[in-house]
């Protein structure tokens, strides 16, 4: 059975300082479905404090709705229990922005794969857990004899952050929750990662939530984009009409602050431009093709038309080659001017 997640009209509320007076609103009748028949990559993309976290934690279950209901397989997921709270555990995996805060430093970095392979019973051996821990090594790229047998310390952080992926993939999920997957990774492994991450989605069937505060890398490997801001859902559809065709000032907004690849050419929404528009590229194609050989190849190849017919895109693609906390940071910039603009309406 395929899993699925549904949080229905959620709010989730903080309540803080004497007598519980603070209270804080961080997801407010928030409404959203993933997995099922036809598992997609959902991106949750919302500034800091927008409440990205706190929705992932809510549909791990780690953080319980103040009111309205999350729901697995149609079960409510606060009365999951017995086999079925362990079917949920298997099934919704987590993949993290720090990986190296998911390993114990006093154990090699097999452990975390093998455990688990053991406690949900897809392995009756050591040995047999191990075969199926090098065989998710290898889909995510990893050499397993180089990795077998070393501590976290001993590895790179992209590494560190393949093993949480193979550790979730392991397990046959059936929705991996990837919050900041990327955003301590170095620039040079962030579009390797995300293509893995697509792929699990093309190739495996695994429906995939993608949080991040980065609108281009969401546009890139996302069907549907969500869009969160102050605990509210702004704006959901897919991700074409989100980016062409933004609905709410806060999207448009976002949109704004992407960078432009070649600052003598502005596909900005506010001026007019339409970002659609392929001839506002140099010889209609990516200028950027040289830049990110490897990337723009495999995306040609495999999903055409990704980086060389439109301009957000190839701005992704020329993000992979730069600083992308430039755009978080213009992200944030931007927000704080949305944010008045939102409340002006
Ligand atoms: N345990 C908590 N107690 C009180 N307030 C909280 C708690 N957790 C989160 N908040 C508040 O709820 C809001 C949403 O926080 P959340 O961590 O979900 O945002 P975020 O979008 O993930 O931010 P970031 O990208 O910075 O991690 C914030 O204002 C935060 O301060």
């Amino acid at each position: 059975m395929t899993g699925t997640i549904e949080a229905r009209g959620v709010d989730v509320v903080f309540t803080s300082g004497i007598g519980g007076r603070v209270r804080k609103a961080a997801l407010s009748d928030v409404s959203l479905s993933v997995g099922g028949a036809q598992p997609s990559i959902t991106a949750v993309v919302g500034e800091s404090g927008s409440g990205k976290t706190t929705l992932t934690r809510l549909l791990l279950g780690f953080q319980s709705a103040t009111s309205g209901e999350v729901l697995y397989n149609g079960q409510p997921m606060n009365a999951l229990s017995g086999s079925d709270l362990r079917t949920f555990r298997r099934d919704v995996q987590a993949i993290f922005q720090d990986p190296f805060e998911a390993f114990n430093p006093f154990y090699k970095v097999e452990h975390p794969l093998v455990t688990p392979l053991r406690t949900f019973g897809l392995a009756r051996s050591r040995d047999e857990a191990l075969h199926l821990v090098e065989q998710a090594m290898e889909t995510v790229g990893l050499r397993p004899q180089e990795t077998i047998g070393k501590y976290p310390h001993q590895l790179s952080g992209g590494q560190r952050q393949r093993i949480m992926i193979a550790r979730s993939l392991a397990l046959r999920p059936s929705v991996i929750l990837a919050d900041e997957p990327v955003s301590m990774v170095d620039a040079s492994l962030r579009s390797t990662i995300l293509e893995m991450l697509w792929k699990l989605n093309r190739d495996q069937g695994i429906a995939l939530i993608y949080v991040t505060h980065d609108l281009t890398t969401a546009y890139q490997v996302a069907e549907t984009i969500l869009v969160l801001y102050g605990g509210q859902i702004m704006e959901i559809g897919a991700a074409e009409e989100v980016i062409h065709r933004p609905r709410h000032p806060y999207t448009r907004a976002l949109i704004d602050a992407v960078p432009s690849p070649d600052p003598s050419v502005d596909w900005n929404l506010g001026d007019g431009t339409d970002i659609g528009d392929t001839h506002n590229l140099p010889d209609g194609g990516c200028p950027f093709a040289p830049r990110c050989a490897s990337a723009h190849d495999r995306c040609r190849a495999e999903r055409p038309p990704l980086f060389d017919t439109d301009p957000l895109r190839a701005s992704a693609c020329w993000l992979d080659e730069t600083d992308a906390h430039t755009t978080g940071a213009e992200i944030q910039r931007r927000a704080a001017e949305a944010r008045a603009a939102v409340a002006a309406e």
